[in-house]
């Protein structure tokens, strides 16, 4: 049994505290032996304590000052410092999973190299454009809802598309289904599916609550900053819920790795016909480029299993919430702008038509509803702030005409928030905190975004841009369809959903508007309850 996470910080972190008194101990003992002092033990014992802490002040200090001096070197002001604690959410994401699944994810420099370069061919146009599998869980889901409204009862959207996503994904991935939508969905007013017991128990809810209630326990060791370990010092807490998660996903690796060793004892390739999932891909596609640049050394570490794990856990992370966040906002905007549900619907049966499965090429036609996803991504996205970590120091140029460039210096946590950047006036216009798609359409798109692209970033950009985001896009174009094809009028349950607190009726920005509580999580969510959805 390995140490707890409390117990094996405190051990990493001896070192740190224990080398300074240590040493300051025997130097104080040599000096006071030399110049012939005396000096009571506890007394030398509590100076050699304070060596620690004096280190602490003066690195603090003294990094500061060398700061200044180099950002007055280039004339310029140094970048603003925000208060740790509350910000550092994204910067921290990777730390707690410390011991955990690193991967594409949540790795950095050859690691990250490595993991991208191994996932990245399997995001390929053919791959993403197979629909059959968002096909299925969209017809489940949507049948789901018609037999809950049947009932009399209003719709928990986000449960039901959050069941659709972990489906689909976890098809796309690992190439079996968790069937979470077979387990049901709760009934207005049960808050999550503890409330309801056959929901629960039932197995597919175990591997989809573990993988929530580890996420909320990362997301609380995120909040806690880099002594979280302490707050677990006789358990690990994320631990329990892996294993759950293990149980599901080990004998799907299992089979995919078996089946493979066997085609590679009889000297075969994988068969053609055979629907390649993403764990057939990772055991099978030969990684031999990536050796060069990455340092693995043997094929087998290529093929171990850890890794294959790691990779497919990141991808379920990255993909699932996010995707589901996109389509309860969308939900969510369908039922404050009827008359953006209406030029949806008319596009869906122009293109597609009142029944039919949406093909690619139909997709790539619906200007209006990629217009209309961007719009729902840029006032609610999914991952609402990130960061970045400055390798090396640098100075960037100053927005203000005359101003001071900035310093930022080496190994300075750089935060932004996606949120402010997408509904700021002076980079979107005076609209700027309307619901409007067609501002990703008309003269406004050339006037605003086109020059200027990056004011737009709910996948980030540059090097590590989202690998899924075409994905998503054709994940969340499918099931608006499905849903569009067979259902109109939506509207919230007020009855049920969770208000905005009293005081943002007066807040600024969109909060003063807002009919429900966009919460924080890894990314937000809404609980979104849609009743009055006819046929
Ligand atoms: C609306 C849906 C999505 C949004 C808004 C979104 C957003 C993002 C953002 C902002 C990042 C950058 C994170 C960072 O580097 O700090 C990212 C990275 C990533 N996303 Fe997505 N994502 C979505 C869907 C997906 C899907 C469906 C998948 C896979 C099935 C996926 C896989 C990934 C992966 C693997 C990365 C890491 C890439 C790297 O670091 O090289 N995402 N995503």
């Amino acid at each position: 049994m390995g140490l707890s996470p409390g117990l094996a910080y405190l051990l990493r972190t001896l070192p740190y505290f224990a080398v300074p008194s240590a040493v300051t101990y025997a130097t104080l003992k040599v000096l006071l032996r030399q110049t012939d002092t005396a000096l009571p033990t506890p007394v030398i014992v509590f100076l050699s304590l304070l060596a620690r802490p004096v280190l602490f002040f003066y690195n603090l200090y003294y990094s500061e000052w060398a700061d200044n001096k180099a950002a007055a070197v280039h004339g310029a002001i140094i970048v603003p410092k925000v208060q740790e604690p509350l910000l550092s959410v994204v910067s921290k994401f990777a730390e707690s999973f410390q011991g955990g699944y690193p991967g594409v994810f949540n790795s950095d420099g050859d690691m990250w190299k490595f993991h991208r370069a191994m996932s990245r061919p399997f995001f390929s146009r053919e791959r993403i454009s197979d629909f059959h599998i968002y096909d299925r869980n969209a017809t489940i889901s949507l049948q789901m809802a018609k037999k809950r409204l049947a009932e009399g009862y209003s719709i928990d959207f986000q449960d039901l598309i959050a069941r659709f996503t972990l489906d689909s994904a976890a098809e796309f991935l690992f190439g079996g289904s968790v069937e979470s939508l077979s387990a049901g969905m709760p009934y207005p007013g049960q808050e999550s599916s503890k409330e309801n017991s056959s929901l629960h128990d039932h197995p597919a809810s175990i591997f989809a609550d573990s993988f929530m209630e580890g996420l909320h326990h990362t997301v609380m060791r995120i909040r806690m900053g880099d002594a979280w370990p302490l707050d677990e010092l006789m358990s690990d807490r994320v631990l329990p819920f892996r294993k759950a998660m293990d149980v599901f996903i080990d004998p799907l690796m299992k089979k995919a790795l078996d089946k493979r060793e066997q085609q590679l004892l009889n000297d075969k390739s994988p068969d053609e016909e055979e629907e390649e999932t993403f764990i057939s891909h990772l055991v099978t596609e030969p990684y031999y480029s990536s050796l060069a640049t990455t340092g693995a050394n043997t094929l087998s570490s290529i093929l171990d299993p850890k890794v294959i794990k790691d990779e497919l856990i990141n991808l379920l992370l990255a993909g699932r919430d996010t995707t589901m966040c996109l389509l309860s906002f969308a939900v969510y905007m369908l039922a404050e702008h009827p008359d953006i549900e209406t030029r949806l619907r008319n596009e869906i049966l122009e293109k597609v038509g009142a029944n039919e499965t949406p093909t690619y090429d139909q997709m790539r036609e619906m200007k209006y509803m990629r217009a209309f996803l961007n719009e729902v991504l840029r006032l609610y996205p999914p991952v609402p702030a990130d960061s970045r970590i400055s390798t090396k120091a640098t100075v960037l140029p100053s927005k203000k005409a005359g101003g001071k460039p900035i310093y930022v210096p080496a190994n300075t946590t750089v935060l932004y928030s996606v949120t402010n950047i997408h509904r700021r006036e002076d980079l979107w216009g005076p609209d700027a905190l309307k619901f409007d798609p067609d501002r990703f359409i008309d003269e406004r798109l050339k006037k605003y975004f086109t020059p200027n692209p990056f004011i737009f970033c709910p996948f980030n950009a540059g090097p590590r841009i989202c690998i899924g985001q075409q994905f998503a896009y054709h994940e969340a174009t499918f099931y608006l369809v499905r849903l569009l094809q067979q259902f109109t009028e939506f509207s919230l349950d007020q009855s049920a959903n969770t208000p905005p607190p009293a005081e943002w009726k007066f807040g600024d920005n969109l909060k003063g508007t807002e009919k429900i509580f966009p919460m924080a999580h890894v990314t937000m969510y809404i609980k979104l309850l849609s009743s009055e959805v006819s046929l």
